[in-house]
């Protein structure tokens, strides 16, 4: 299969493909050399109101709420399944769209995203109560359970950094319980959502259970955010933006859930197997050309391993082959768009005027596309910018310990939360310091455990709430409790 020649590129409401009401465009270039891949949809607010008008008619009407559970599992399983038959095409247009390689979405994003769909599929009829016994209502006993009921109309924010699979972690249990969606992807990443659309509506998902706008941000994305008919916001994104959605969603007390940006340390202990941690801890910094809220960028090293570290880190980036995301050798592609990568080259130049030492990489690359090599510092500080700032690029820093007290404390002197790894062949160690740290998740010898079954979200200002799991099932559900006197 090569590069396809064309993408879905409208809005889906109400089981309709529609342009945007004001007939307006944007361009979705792609990274690696600045094309136009498509022309998509740009949503205004009356587009928005629609898309809202429809998720709101079909979850008041309960077509799709008071389904029995069972079959809306059945739907989300039919929506995994084409997913899979079409799992190529869905890895070719993520890998033109974000730039990244091929190889990462056949052996990530595509298998997590069938997976998720399935997971809460199985779900959809497991929305139980609970009865629970209470010393009664004036002397006489109460029979007492709890039903859980959608919530309603779901308003999905997702990034651009991974989109079908967070997208998914999203659509799937906000479906499985019985909420209606409205789902915003990032401008910069719309089309494999659209394409997810297209097989929603294959798969048989009535009118108006899942609604997409494409769109940017502070318009589309905003409007949806302060719309009264919107009763759920589940947001990815960076830590700024959550904050504005906090702040507008509280006036309607609309339930939240933000996963919200990273910076996460990796420690190497002194009894770490350095040749798996090495090879751990160079994913966990450059997967998606490091543009993960989990990237594992503050490598806290004991002073032991220090040099060995620095060395072997330097060669694995020189190591990394850049290029075409279609190229079966390539292990690196670009950076999502022009502005994103001047800011993290900026952030490199910081890194340097700072007094971190460069061992690897440091330039962006000129010619076409919006590469930047990967990079590794020594000698980080914990005030260099390079160590307090989400980079969102393939930019790491190494700095060294001396005992687990000072790696746990440089782990936790951070703003954010998310998650950690921890690299030692010592048992106890590993489950001595994990309760330490002031993350969402710790890896002891791996990076980010992502799985449909855990918990994911984050501590601290990455975010709110939890996607992924039981949790996220609960989330798009309220409690009710039923009290009989009897
Ligand atoms: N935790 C994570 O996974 C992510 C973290 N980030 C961090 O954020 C930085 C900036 O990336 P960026 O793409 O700008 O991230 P944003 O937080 O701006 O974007 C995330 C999503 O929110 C939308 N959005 C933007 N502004 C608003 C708004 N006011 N109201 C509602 N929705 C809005 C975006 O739409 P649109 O893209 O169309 O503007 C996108 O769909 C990155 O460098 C990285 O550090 C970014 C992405 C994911
Ligand atoms: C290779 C992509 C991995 C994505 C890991 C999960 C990221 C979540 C996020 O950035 O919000």
């Amino acid at each position: 299969m090569s590069a396809p020649t064309s993408y879905p590129n409208r809005n889906f409401i109400a089981g309709e493909w529609r342009a945007a009401a004001s007939g307006a465009t944007f361009a979705k270039l792609a990274p690696t050399s600045g094309a136009v891949l498509a022309e998509v949809a740009n949503a205004g607010a009356a587009d928005v109101d629609a898309a809202v008008a429809a998720a709101r008619a079909q979850f008041d009407g309960g077509e799709w709420s008071r389904l029995p559970g069972a079959e809306r599992g059945r739907l989300l399983n039919k929506l995994a399944d084409l997913l899979a038959r079409d799992a190529e095409r869905f890895a070719h247009i993520l890998a033109m769209e974000q730039g990244r390689p091929l190889m990462e979405m056949r052996m990530l994003d595509l298998p997590m995203s069938v997976d998720t769909l399935r997971y809460f599929a199985g779900w959809a009829d497991k929305l139980e109560g609970r009865q629970i016994p209470t010393a009664g209502f004036m002397g006489r006993p109460t029979l007492n359970y709890t039903i859980r009921e959608a919530i309603g109309v779901a308003a999905l924010i997702v990034p651009w950094n991974a989109p079908l699979m967070i997208g998914i972690w999203k659509l799937a249990p906000a479906l499985a319980a019985g909420c209606t969606v409205v789902l915003k992807p990032s401008e910069d990443a719309p089309l494999a959502l659209t394409a997810l659309a297209e097989l929603a509506a294959e798969a048989g998902f009535p009118a108006g259970v899942f609604n997409l706008v494409n769109g940017m941000g502070p318009e589309a994305g905003a409007t949806l955010v302060k719309h009264p008919g919107v009763d759920k916001i589940s947001f990815t994104g960076s830590t700024e933006v959550g904050r504005i959605i906090a702040r507008e969603a509280a006036p309607l007390f609309k339930r939240l859930t933000l996963e919200l940006g990273g910076k996460a340390p990796q420690i190497i202990c002194q009894d770490a197997d350095l040749n798996i941690a090495i090879m751990g801890v160079a994913m966990g910094l450059f997967v998606n050309q490091g543009q993960t809220c989990a990237a594992g960028t503050r490598i806290l090293v004991h002073r032991s391993r220090y040099d060995d570290v620095v060395g072997a880190l330097a060669g694995a980036a020189k190591s990394v082959t850049l290029g075409d995301p279609l190229d079966a050798n390539t292990r690196m592609g670009a950076l999502i768009n022009a502005r994103h990568r001047d800011r993290v080259a900026s952030l490199i130049e910081s890194g340097i005027a700072e007094g971190a030492a460069l061992v690897a990489g440091g330039e962006a690359l000129p010619d076409s596309g919006f590469f930047v090599r990967p990079t590794v510092f020594a000698g980080g500080t914990p005030q260099m910018r390079i160590m307090r700032e989400e980079i969102f690029g393939p930019v790491g820093v190494v700095v060294p310990f001396d005992s687990d007290e000072e790696a746990v404390r440089l782990a936790n002197d951070t703003p954010f939360g998310l998650s950690a790894s921890l690299w030692t062949q010592d048992v106890a160690r590993a489950h001595t310091l994990a309760p330490k740290l002031r993350v969402g998740a710790v890896a002891i010898n791996g990076w980010s455990p992502l799985d449909a079954r855990l918990p994911w979200g984050g501590y601290k200002d990455s975010g709110v709430g939890r996607d992924l799991s039981r949790l996220a099932l609960d989330a798009y559900t309220e409690e009710k409790v039923v009290s009989l006197v009897m």
